[in-house]
């Protein structure tokens, strides 16, 4: 018979998951408190803009292997559970919130009568596998047969669906050679295709999902800290990130330097490890990462001064034009985005601020409802005093600055991803503004 699995959230992470498992051929049930959320999917209509999602929930919606509930209970048939629900940031900014993931077992537990796997693959500090398996063995009917073990997922946005069904790397934090075997099986077709497998206990294997992403994140910021000292000594940081990436040990991927790194993982990741590594009293081990941290949200401010700067100083009675509102092309996630951060905080200073996002906009306007958001880059850009591109979607990458001109105050751009032709741009009469570009 073909494995039952359930998901238990199922939000980026967790509906790109459940399709993927349907996919691999199990029998899928994902469960969410979120009616809404529910309904949507139930309807192969997804609550996100992931690219070949929709087309996915269909076909196993249609095929009888994928459904979705608001009820726990209609998790109880599966023989793996996976958990997929939200970690984010404490209200204090600091550590993860892990209410959810706390609730999740809670309601979980009394429904393991026979054995069965939990799998966690929400992000989460250090440790937390551990307390999450203990109270499942005490909570569980089933008692040591309802076992834990972790799975990090290391899925990109935009590119879920494939990162799902081939991933790089699988990593298997277990307690038991049945929980590998389980996950073995699980995922037998990704591991017949070469992707290698790393068995290890749960912590390892929380600290692997985590140093992943700190990992990335000093890459991005390294990089951008290069890119202050190139723009004042009129050096080009897109020239320098290739050369360094010739270099096969450093690789010239997350060398791309910018507004820097937003989204609902880098940023609250970090913070969240450095807040375990001070709980555990060795905060010290982890300042790099504050370093990290401040890199990043400073490019941020880099961009809002040299809109100011190119304004002529002040931003009242300017308009300004702000294409990109995602975190990143591709994907319509706009937590903890520096495009919307620049838009607001040059809202605050009194500018007349426009944005346009192909995918982003609704969930945008959730966040940020007094930002004015147009139809089209034209409207955004009609009699906009700067333009700032602020997430390299590919339509903005190919935009004719001569058509553009047309529509503006003044011919003036930050490309704030480094993803324009410069040279394309001055000779069309703009003021071309790169991040570490001369
Ligand atoms: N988004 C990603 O690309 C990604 C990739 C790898 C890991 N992660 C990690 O995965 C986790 C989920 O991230 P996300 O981006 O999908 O968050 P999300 O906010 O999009 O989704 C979380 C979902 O969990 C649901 N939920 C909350 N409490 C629940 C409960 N008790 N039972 C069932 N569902 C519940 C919420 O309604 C929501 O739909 C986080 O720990 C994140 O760090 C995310
Ligand atoms: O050279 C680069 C590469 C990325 N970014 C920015 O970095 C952020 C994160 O990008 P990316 O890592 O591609 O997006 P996520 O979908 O958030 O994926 C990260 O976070 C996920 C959740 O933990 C992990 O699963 C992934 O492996 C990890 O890459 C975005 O704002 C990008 O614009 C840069 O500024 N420069």
């Amino acid at each position: 018979m073909r494995m039952r699995v359930s998901v238990i959230g199922t939000g980026y992470l967790g509906s790109v998951h459940a399709a993927g498992m349907a996919e691999l051929g199990y029998s899928v049930v994902g469960i969410d408190p979120d009616a809404d959320k529910i309904a949507a999917l139930s309807a192969g209509s997804a609550p996100i803009f992931e690219p070949g999602l929709d087309e996915l929930l269909m076909r196993h919606l249609r095929s009888g292997s994928l459904r979705f509930s608001s009820d726990v209970e209609d998790a109880a048939g599966a023989d793996v559970h996976f958990v997929c629900v939200g970690t984010p940031q404490l209200s204090d900014g600091l550590g993860a919130d892990l209410t959810d993931i706390h609730a999740a077992i809670d309601s979980l537990a009394p429904l393991l009568d026979r054995p069965s796997l939990v799998v966690g693959k929400s992000t989460v500090p250090v440790g937390t596998a551990h307390q999450l398996s203990d109270k499942l063995a005490r909570r569980a009917p089933a008692g040591a047969d309802a076992e834990l073990a972790w799975n990090p997922e290391f899925l990109r946005e935009g590119r879920a669906i494939e990162d799902t069904l081939r991933p790089d790397r699988l990593v298997f934090g277990v307690n038991s050679e049945r929980a590998e075997k389980i996950l073995r099986e699980l995922y037998g077709t990704a591991i017949a295709g070469g992707t290698p497998v790393v068995v290890t206990d749960l912590a390892t294997s929380e600290l692997v999902k985590v140093s992943a992403n700190a990992f990335l994140a000093t890459k991005i910021s390294f990089i951008n800290a290069i890119a202050e000292v190139a723009e004042v000594s009129g050096a080009d940081i897109t020239s320098l990130a290739d050369a360094l990436g010739y270099d096969d040990r450093i690789g010239r991927k997350f060398l791309n330097a910018g507004v820097g790194f937003g989204g609902g993982c880098l940023p609250k990741d970090l913070r969240a490890f450095m807040a375990r590594a001070g709980e555990l009293g060795v905060a010290d081990a982890l300042t790099l990462l504050g370093e990290v941290d401040a890199i990043n949200l400073r490019q941020r401010e880099r961009v809002v001064e040299l809109a100011q700067r190119l304004a002529g100083g002040s931003m009242i009675g300017r308009r300004v034009a702000v294409l990109g509102a995602a975190f990143k092309p591709h994907s319509d996630d706009v937590r903890d985005s520096p495009a919307l951060t620049i838009a607001g905080q040059l809202h605050l200073q009194g500018a007349d601020v426009a944005v346009f996002d192909p995918q982003a906009m609704e969930k945008a306007r959730v966040i940020y409802p007094t930002l004015e958001y147009a139809d089209s880059v034209v409207d955004a850009c009609t009699g906009a005093h700067v333009v700032l591109l602020l997430t390299e979607w590919p339509e903005f990458r190919e935009l004719d600055p001569a058509e553009l001109g047309d529509v503006v105050a003044a011919r003036v751009v930050v490309d704030g991803r480094n993803c324009l032709d410069g040279n394309a741009w001055r000779a069309a009469g703009w003021t071309y503004r790169g991040l570490g570009r001369r």
